[in-house]
C-alpha cells in the first residue's frame, strides 16, 4: 500500500481516483517543474538576459526559461533606452571621508516617535559604509527645530559646525541626514563649509544606482533622479533678479537656456517613462503566464537589511543567493523556487527592502516593482527583532505595504517572520502571527514551513489529502519501479539513474515527480507535476514488491 499525500485543488478528477477509476492526465499547460514557472517573472521579476542587466549577477538565480519567453527587444529601443541611462555620477567618486550632521529635533511635532538620535546616526552611517571608499570621519549631532525647514540650524550652531569642519582637512564631504535639502541650502552650506554636502535622497540614491541590475531597476533610479536634476538646474539657472541665466534665446529658437533644459528633461521623463512601460507591459505577460502556471507565490517583504534574502535561502537551500550584510542589497525582485513539508512547491519572491524616510518619488518609482507582491498569494513580513528601531521598522514597512493598494485579504494574512533571534537570547514573539526564526543558524525553519503552508492552503483553497492506494490495485500495478523502489540497493541504483540525490529525504519532491511521471505514463494515474504532489512513502508492512 501506498500512502500518498497531496495538496490539491479539489476537482472533478480527484473524485474519479478516489474512487478507483483512472484520473484523467494533466492537463499539458501544467508546468514541468516550479523552476519553469519561475520563467513566468520574466524581465522585470527575474534578472534575465532579456531584463537587460549589465552589471554582475545580483543575489539569485536567473531564470533561464524566462529568457524563452521573452521578444528579442527592438535594437533603436535598446539604443534609446542606454542613452537615457547614461549620466554623470551624483556622488564624487574615490575615497571619501565623511562628516555626518544628524540634527536633532529634542521637542516639539517635529519630534520623531519610536526612535532616538543614536539610532538614526548608526543608520546612516551604514548608509555611509554601503559607498564604496567611503567612510566616516567625524559625526556631530546637533539640535535643530526643523531639519526639513530652509534654515536648518541657528546662527550660533552653524558658525560652530563651520568652525568644526573648516577646521578639520580630513574631512571631504558632509552628509547632512536629512531627508531632502532645498538647493539653495545645499549651496549656502557648500560655500560656507568649502566641501560638498549631501542628503539622505542623493545618498540613498546613488546606493540605488550602483546596486540597480536589471533595466527596469536602472531606469527607475533615472526616473527618481529627475527631480534633483530639475532642483539643480534651477538653483544653477537662478539669479538674485529672479531671471534665467546665459543668453535669453538660443539661437534664435525662441527659448531660453533653461525652457530649452526643462523641455529636455521633460522630453527625458517620457521617453524613460515609455521605456518603463515597455518593459512593464512583458513583466505583466509573463506574470499572467506564472499565474496560470498556479504555483502559489509567497513574497517577502521587509526592512532593508531585516535578513530577508538570507531566509529565501535557508527555505529554498539555493546556493546561488547571496545575501549581503548591506542596506539596499536587493534591488530587484527575483523569485526562488521551494517546498513546503507536504512537498507542495511554492514561489518565493525577494524584495527591495523599505527605510524610514524615503523621499516619495524613490517610493514611486519602485512601487512598479513591486506589482508582484500585490499578485502573490501570501506575504511575510521579515522583522529583525534584534534590532533597537524593530518597531519603527515594523511601522515603516506596514506604511509602505498599504501605499501599494494591497488587496485587503492580503494584508489581512500577512505573516511576520521575527529574524536573528539568535541576537535576543529567549526570545518570543508576541502575537499569534509571528513564528521566530534564525534564518542564519536555520532555527524556527520548520515551524515556519509548516505555518507558510497553512496559510498558503488557506490562501489558495488547496487542500491535502492523505490517499491510500494498493500496489495491486490499477493504478499502480503495472509501474514496476514503484514497487523496485522499496528494495534499498534498487531505490539508490534508480535514483542515481534519474540523477538524483542518493539520500532519499534530500529531495522527495523531486523524487516524486520523477516517480510520477513514470507511474503517469504506465499506469494512467494523473501526473503530479504542477499539481504539487508530495509525500509517497512505502507501507513498512509491504517490503516485499507486490504483484
Ligand atoms: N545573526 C544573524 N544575522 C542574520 C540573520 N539573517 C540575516 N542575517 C544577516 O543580516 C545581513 C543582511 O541579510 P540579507 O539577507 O542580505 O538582508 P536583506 O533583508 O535581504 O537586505 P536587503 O536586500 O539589503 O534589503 C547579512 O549579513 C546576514 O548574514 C540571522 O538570523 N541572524
Ligand atoms: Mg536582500
Amino acid at each position: 500500500m501506498w500512502a500518498l499525500r497531496a495538496a490539491v485543488r479539489p476537482g472533478p478528477w480527484l473524485s474519479r481516483v478516489v474512487r478507483g477509476r483512472g484520473a484523467p492526465r494533466a492537463a499539458p499547460w501544467l508546468p514541468a517543474c516550479p523552476n519553469r514557472a519561475l520563467a513566468a517573472f520574466g524581465s522585470g521579476g527575474l534578472k534575465g538576459r532579456g531584463s537587460g542587466g549589465r552589471g554582475p549577477r545580483a543575489n539569485g538565480p536567473r531564470s533561464r526559461a524566462g529568457e524563452e519567453e521573452e521578444e528579442p527587444e527592438d535594437a533603436e529601443e535598446e539604443e534609446e533606452e542606454e542613452e537615457l541611462l547614461r549620466r554623470d555620477p551624483l556622488l564624487p567618486v574615490g575615497t571619501q571621508r565623511v562628516c555626518l550632521i544628524h540634527p536633532e529635533v529634542k521637542q516639539g511635532p517635529g519630534k520623531p516617535q519610536l526612535t532616538r538620535a543614536e539610532w538614526q546616526v548608526a543608520e546612516a552611517e551604514a548608509l555611509v559604509h554601503t559607498l564604496d571608499g567611503w567612510s566616516v570621519a567625524e559625526t556631530m549631532v546637533v539640535p535643530s527645530k526643523a531639519p526639513d525647514g530652509k534654515l536648518i540650524f541657528g546662527k550660533g550652531t552653524l558658525e560652530h559646525l563651520t568652525e568644526k569642519i573648516r577646521g578639520a582637512p580630513e574631512i571631504t564631504a558632509v552628509f547632512l541626514n536629512v531627508e531632502r535639502l532645498a538647493t539653495p541650502t545645499k549651496k549656502e552650506l557648500e560655500a560656507a563649509w568649502g566641501v560638498q554636502v549631501f542628503d539622505r535622497f542623493t545618498v540613498v540614491l546613488h546606493i540605488f544606482r550602483c546596486n540597480a541590475r536589471t533595466k527596469e531597476a536602472r531606469l527607475q533610479v533615472a526616473l527618481a533622479e529627475l527631480p534633483l536634476l530639475r532642483s539643480h538646474l534651477k538653483s544653477s539657472m537662478a539669479r538674485p533678479d529672479g531671471r534665467g541665466g546665459g543668453s535669453r534665446y538660443i539661437m534664435g529658437s525662441g527659448e531660453s537656456f533653461m525652457q530649452v533644459q526643462q523641455r529636455l528633461f521633460k522630453e527625458k521623463e517620457m521617453k524613460i517613462r515609455k521605456a518603463l512601460e515597455r518593459l512593464r507591459k512583458k513583466r505583466r505577460l509573463l506574470g499572467r503566464q506564472r499565474r496560470r502556471q498556479e504555483f502559489p507565490v509567497i513574497s517577502v517583504v521587509g526592512y532593508t537589511n531585516c535578513g530577508k534574502t538570507t531566509l529565501i535561502k535557508a527555505l529554498t537551500g539555493d546556493d546561488a543567493v547571496q545575501p549581503r550584510d548591506q542596506l539596499f542589497a536587493t534591488l530587484d525582485v527575483t523569485a526562488h523556487a521551494g517546498w513546503l513539508p507536504s512537498c507542495m512547491a511554492v514561489i518565493y519572491m525577494d524584495t527591495i527592502g523599505f527605510l524610514s524616510q524615503l523621499p516619495h518619488s524613490l517610493i514611486e518609482s519602485f512601487s512598479a516593482t513591486l506589482e508582484d507582491v500585490a499578485h502573490s498569494d501570501l506575504i511575510v513580513h521579515v522583522r529583525d527583532v534584534s534590532h533597537p528601531e524593530t518597531e519603527l521598522q515594523k511601522a515603516s514597512v506596514l506604511s509602505a505595504l498599504h501605499g501599494l493598494c494591497l488587496p485587503a485579504p492580503l494584508l489581512d494574512s500577512v505573516l511576520e517572520v521575527h529574524n536573528k533571534v539568535d541576537l535576543v537570547p529567549g526570545y518570543s514573539p508576541t502575537g499569534p502571527q509571528a513564528v521566530a526564526v534564525s534564518a542564519l543558524l536555520g532555527h524556527g525553519l520548520q515551524e515556519l514551513k509548516a505555518r507558510l503552508e497553512d496559510a498558503v492552503l488557506r490562501a489558495t483553497g488547496r487542500q491535502v489529502l492523505t490517499l491510500r492506494v494498493r500496489l495491486a490495485g490499477a493504478q499502480l500495478r503495472p509501474h514496476p519501479k514503484a514497487w523496485r523502489l522499496q528494495d534499498p540497493a534498487i531505490h539508490c541504483e534508480c535514483l542515481a539513474k534519474w540523477g538524483l540525490d542518493e539520500k532519499p529525504t534530500t529531495h522527495p519532491a523531486r523524487r516524486c515527480e520523477e516517480l510520477d511521471d513514470t507511474a503517469a505514463s504506465s499506469t494512467g494515474w494523473p501526473s503530479t507535476r504542477g499539481h504539487d504532489i508530495v509525500t509517497r512513502q512505502a507501507d513498512p508492512s509491504e517490503s516485499a514488491p507486490l504483484k
